[in-house]
């Protein structure tokens, strides 16, 4: 008797506060229309369950915005998510504008107050709020230098020479397929290892596990991968029989010995490396010279890793969509080769100096990252109620005024600014040359905007301009098709943007180098 009085009285609290969560975040987005679920798509629950929009259960997950961006934007300028679970009421817009509003310096917007990667990763440069990332922002300034990209530049050419050696391309016309995901994502891990950490990754002999069962690579993609169930789970799960959790415990702690493994050889390095890890390192010492740009241990091992992680997964995903692309649409690689072999004209090698002169390969790595942006989306909290104005994506049409509340996400969706037909008409044709005409910088997203934009764009372009110089200069990249298969089956089968938890990239892409003439 007693335990069915608790049970229903527990019952009914569970009700009600389900509906006054949901009645209070209706309020939050202003009844804006779109998807009322149990979880939130920044909650934890809401990160791992799949992506689902049935009628009877409704999951909007990580891939929602790309599954649904040629339906959602047709009918409606802004979206809302209402849980009536977990996590905050959120609202996406796809428009320029309104990211100029929130990622802007405006103080009405800020990332989210309780990130669950900073339980996960440690308080970092890309996670943490205004107030404690100013003095991450001032530790790892320094180390986005001239000096840097320089080194970048030269790791690019020592690592695709190790890769071609390595892999046997050398001696051979043309490759056996090549899944491209796998090498990009390698390579730019290998690169940034390098050049933030002085750490050397032979291709051969990539960095493993203490027993020797899990690359460092491998373990960087799980602890990306499964971050959201590890902010989740609880410790003791990890010993339970199961393999996918026994992997995501092995994989968490390879890389935080590896990044403690870093932090110690630094400390003692009496000389004092100036790149990315040495500085951080260095902004933890007790005798620091700027207070204001002073890390706590936690900091220090949450800043190396989280570096590592934005290094590596965004560039290598990059890479692999912009070399699909190139394979499909054989007269924009042509256009680029030229433009390689005009500018090499003497038979020189290309130095960073050349970077700007590749105008149209450029062009294709920005169309490539619009298509396909590494990250989905810009996210932030609203630190006040306000009022958000967003454009009409009918002409001519008043703009909409969306009063939200304090607490309330708001993400910029770069997909959906992106492929909003206002800035990129035919958004769904790959046309390099369309950045020709474009005057205004901001609509490109894939980088972000405003202070807290990526502090590795130049890194991750240089990378991936040397990368692609080396790469069309000696090789043809061409698809490879199955049996029967049609280069735009290709298209369809590979070319689809799926999010795993934090980036986005395209599915396996068998391609083959054909050397040139
Ligand atoms: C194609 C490659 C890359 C893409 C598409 C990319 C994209 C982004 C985006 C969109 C943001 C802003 C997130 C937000 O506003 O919420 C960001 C931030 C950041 N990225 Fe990247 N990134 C790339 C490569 C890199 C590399 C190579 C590094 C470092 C070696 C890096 C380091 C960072 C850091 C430290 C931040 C945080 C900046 C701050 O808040 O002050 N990224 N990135």
């Amino acid at each position: 008797m007693l335990t069915t009085a608790i049970f229903t009285f527990v019952a009914l609290y569970l009700v009600v506060r389900a509906v006054l969560k949901y009645l209070s975040g209706l309020r939050a987005v202003n009844n804006v229309p779109g998807y009322r679920c149990a979880f939130s798509t920044t909650s934890l629950p809401g990160m791992i369950l799949p992506t689902s929009l049935g009628k009877f259960w409704c999951n909007p997950g990580p891939d929602f915005l790309v599954l649904l961006r040629h339906s959602v934007y047709t009918t409606h300028d802004v979206i809302s998510v209402v849980p009536y679970l977990v996590g905050a009421p959120e609202i996406y817009v796809p428009s320029v504008e309104v990211m100029r509003q929130v990622s802007g310096y405006s103080p009405q917007f800020d990332k989210e107050l309780d990130s669950p990667f900073d339980y996960v990763f440690g308080s970092n440069i890309v996670t943490a709020p205004r107030a404690p990332w100013k003095r991450h922002r001032r530790a790892l300034n320094p180390a986005f230098s001239q000096k840097l990209y320089e080194m970048v530049w030269t790791e690019t050419i020592t690592t695709f020479q190790d890769m071609v050696a390595t892999e046997g391309w050398g001696q051979q016309d043309s490759t056996p397929t090549i899944i491209m995901n796998d090498i990009t994502t390698k390579f730019a891990l290998a690169v940034v290892s390098s050049c933030a950490f002085g750490l050397k990754f032979p291709w051969a002999e990539p960095p493993k596990s203490a027993d020797g069962t899990m690359t460092l690579q491998e373990s960087l993609v799980i602890s990306t991968r499964d971050a959201a169930v590890r902010a989740f789970a609880p410790r003791w799960v990890y010993r339970l029989p199961i393999k996918y959790l026994r992997d995501i415990e092995l994989a968490f702690n390879t890389i935080f010995a590896f990044v403690r493994s870093q932090i110690a050889a630094r400390r003692g390095d009496v000389q004092g490396k100036k790149d990315m890890c040495g500085l951080i390192v260095e902004a933890n010492d007790e005798d620091h010279v700027n207070p204001k740009a002073k890390l706590s241990d936690d900091e220090v091992v949450g800043n190396v890793l989280v570096s590592l992680i934005a290094g590596h997964e965004t560039t290598g995903k990059a890479l692999t969509a912009i070399i699909a692309l190139l394979g499909l649409y054989q007269d924009e690689q042509e256009k680029a080769h030229s433009e390689i072999m005009s500018v090499l004209h003497d038979g020189r090698e290309a130095t960073l100096d050349d970077v700007d002169s590749f105008t149209h390969l450029q062009h294709c790595i920005m169309e490539g990252m619009r298509l396909f942006p590494p990250l989905d989306v810009l996210i932030r909290e609203a630190t006040e109620d306000v009022c958000l104005r967003i454009p009409s994506r009918i002409p001519g049409q008043k703009e909409l005024e969306v009063a939200i509340k304090k607490g309330t996400i708001v993400s910029v969706d770069i997909v959906g600014i992106h492929y909003n037909p206002r800035y990129f008409p035919d958004p769904e044709v790959y046309n390099p040359s369309r950045w020709r005409d474009i005057t205004d910088p901001d609509q490109f997203v894939a980088f972000g905007y405003g202070p807290r934009a990526c502090a590795g764009r130049k890194f991750a372009m240089v990378e991936t301009v040397c990368f692609l110089v080396l790469l069309l200069r000696d090789w043809k990249i061409e698809i490879v098709l199955e049996k029967g298969e049609t280069p735009e089956e290709w298209r369809k089968r590979v070319l689809v943007a799926k999010v795993d938890t934090i980036t986005l990239g395209v599915r396996p892409a068998p391609i083959r180098l054909v050397r040139r003439k």
